[in-house]
């Protein structure tokens, strides 16, 4: 079950992740205290090699914190697996090939993405039954991958392609949805679209988002909150009204004088 709004829904305590480099000891998170609450869609700067990418590895499982705590409602999943912590967080990469199977149809990928965690009910009988529901999903954006229902992904343009990530990445409705600059590898146009679509369907589902971006415009446009980080530490974490005073000067400025 969901927090209320504004109640915590992923909380991070004093969470370090140490690598040796070169016989040297570095925190490439260094001690991070983060609350996220249900309902919080909180866009994420940072220069190369801040610890973003880090940040969400650790929270999906990919990485193991050195030390720390993860809570997901409450519930403390710092040593949940990967697969484990997958029926409760999605995420989205850059990368178009890394959310669908390629030899996959559209249908199945987005069938496999909604049963996710449970082992029954994949099979070709399953497709069809649940078509009319996953084709409902599919036109939430148009982009004409509904007419592509039995294409294998791999045939789908990168546009196409990151779309069905997202509409999979949503699909089994979430605790926290994280997107790891799931814009950036399309056209200015089809980036767009895609941004514009994820703002509407965040807050008609009112998803709790993290999202990773380059771009200073969506960073401060979208969300409720904006977090900044740099050399693994979170350098500043703007509220709703502190977000709305900023200007991409502000954030300029920033990042002329950040270390990382
Ligand atoms: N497994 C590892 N071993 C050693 N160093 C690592 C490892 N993983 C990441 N790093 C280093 O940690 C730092 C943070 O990397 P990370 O990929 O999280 O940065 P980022 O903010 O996502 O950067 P970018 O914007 O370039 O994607 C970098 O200096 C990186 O080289």
């Amino acid at each position: 079950m969901k927090q209320p709004k504004n109640q915590p829904m992923l909380q991070l305590n004093d969470l370090t992740v140490t690598v040796n480099n070169g016989g040297r000891d570095i925190n490439i998170l260094n001690h991070i205290n983060l609350t996220i609450n249900q309902g919080d869609f909180i866009t994420i700067l940072g220069t190369n090699g801040a610890g973003k990418s880090t940040l969400f590895n650790v929270i999906s499982g990919h990485l193991t914190p050195t030390s720390g705590q993860i809570l997901l409602e409450g519930q403390d999943i710092t040593k949940f697996s990967e697969e484990k912590r997958a029926k409760y967080i999605s995420r989205v990469f850059q990368d178009p090939k890394l959310g669908t199977a390629p030899r996959m149809t559209v249908g199945e990928n987005l069938l496999l993405a909604q049963k996710r965690g449970q082992h029954r009910g994949l099979g070709l009988r399953h497709l069809r039954q649940r078509k009319p529901k996953l084709m409902s999903e599919l036109t939430l954006f148009d982009n004409g991958m509904s007419q592509r229902f039995d294409t294998a992904t791999g045939e789908l343009s990168g546009g196409q392609r990151q779309a069905l990530s997202l509409i999979m990445a949503i699909s089994s409705n979430p605790d926290l949805l994280m997107l790891d600059e799931h814009t950036a590898a399309l056209d200015p146009k089809t980036s767009t679209q895609l941004m514009t679509f994820t703002n509407e369907i965040i807050s008609e589902r009112q998803l709790t988002c993290l999202m990773i971006t380059h771009h200073l415009d969506d960073a401060l446009r979208y969300g409720n909150r904006l977090l900044v980080l740099n050399a693994g530490e979170i350098a500043n974490d703007y509220s709703t009204s502190e977000k709305a005073d900023l200007t991409k000067d502000d954030m300029l400025k920033f990042f002329d004088s950040a270390i990382a």
